[in-house]
């Protein structure tokens, strides 16, 4: 199946998924020529409060945290989006180094890696399975991550980490604050785009926050080490981000001039 090595990495998704060659594919470079600050943008609405949540090593070569959205949900409006959305899953993509490992970038530039927040349209579709492949049907903010201080919120998230190893592994945690791995500053980029994970469906609108959180580099060490473990000997480590595709005339909305 699809991976990030060379032999099942992005260059061969189009194989079994054409549409990584269609023309709202995820990521890109957000270059300021291609940008535009947008006055009626409006602020971005987060319902979130402390939830449950399962940390899952869905593969073997990354985690995702499931959110229980029956219950109270988590839940985003405002900024570009008509409706409401319900957090349904937040995940990573990094790199070997600490300058590579971001799937958008700006103006060229990336970050050690980057967080994604996914959310279904649940003013419109009934729930995650039938929206992911509807044109409407995903809101996901993307959040950069640099090395610098340590982040005591993501710090729920990797010192758990190290106990999920094994490919499908999972491990609860309750009380994490999705409200706290969102930046202070509002400032967001908007553009209509895809998944950047096989099936590739183009059906997000993206949300890309302009400022980066802060992990330690313990916490981007133990992000990074869970590959190699997994695969008992020290492998060279992983790269789980897709590298940015064509614009294709689209445009990309600032909310900050
Ligand atoms: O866990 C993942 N889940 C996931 C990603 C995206 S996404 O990355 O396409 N996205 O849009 O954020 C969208 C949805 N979704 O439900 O919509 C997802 O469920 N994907 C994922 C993965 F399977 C890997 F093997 C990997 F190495 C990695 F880094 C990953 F991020
Ligand atoms: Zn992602």
């Amino acid at each position: 199946s699809w991976g990030y090595s060379k032999a099942n990495g992005p260059y061969t998704w189009v194989s079994h998924f054409p549409i990584a060659q269609g023309s709202r594919q995820s990521p890109v470079d957000l270059r300021s020529s291609d940008t535009r600050f947008d006055a009626k943008l409006q602020p971005l609405n987060y319902h979130y409060m402390p939830t449950s949540s399962r940390i899952l090593n869905n593969n073997g070569f990354s985690f995702k945290l499931s959110f229980d959205d029956s219950s109270d949900p988590c839940v985003l409006s405002g900024g570009p989006l008509d409706g409401h959305f319900r957090m349904n899953q937040l995940h990573m993509h990094w790199g070997c180094d600490e300058h590579a490992g971001s799937e958008h970038s700006v103006d060229g530039n990336t970050y050690a890696a980057e967080l994604h927040m996914v959310h279904w349209n649940s003013s419109k579709y009934s729930n995650m399975q039938q929206a992911v492949a509807q044109p409407d049907g995903l809101a996901v903010i993307g959040v950069f991550i640099q090395v610098g201080a340590e982040h005591k919120e993501l710090k729920k998230i990797t010192d758990l980490l190290p106990m999920i190893t094994q490919q499908d592994s999972k491990i609860e945690l309750s009380g994490l604050n999705p409200l706290l791995l969102l930046p202070c500053s509002p400032a967001y980029w908007t553009y209509l785009g895809s998944l950047t994970t096989p099936p590739l469906y183009e059906s997000v609108t993206w949300i890309v926050m302009k400022e980066p959180l802060s992990i330690s580099s313990q916490q981007l060490e133990a992000i990074q080490s869970l590959y190699s473990l997994r695969s008992g000997k020290h492998e060279r480590l992983l790269n789980n981000y897709r590298p940015p595709q064509l614009l294709a005339g689209r445009e990309i909305r600032a909310s900050f001039k």
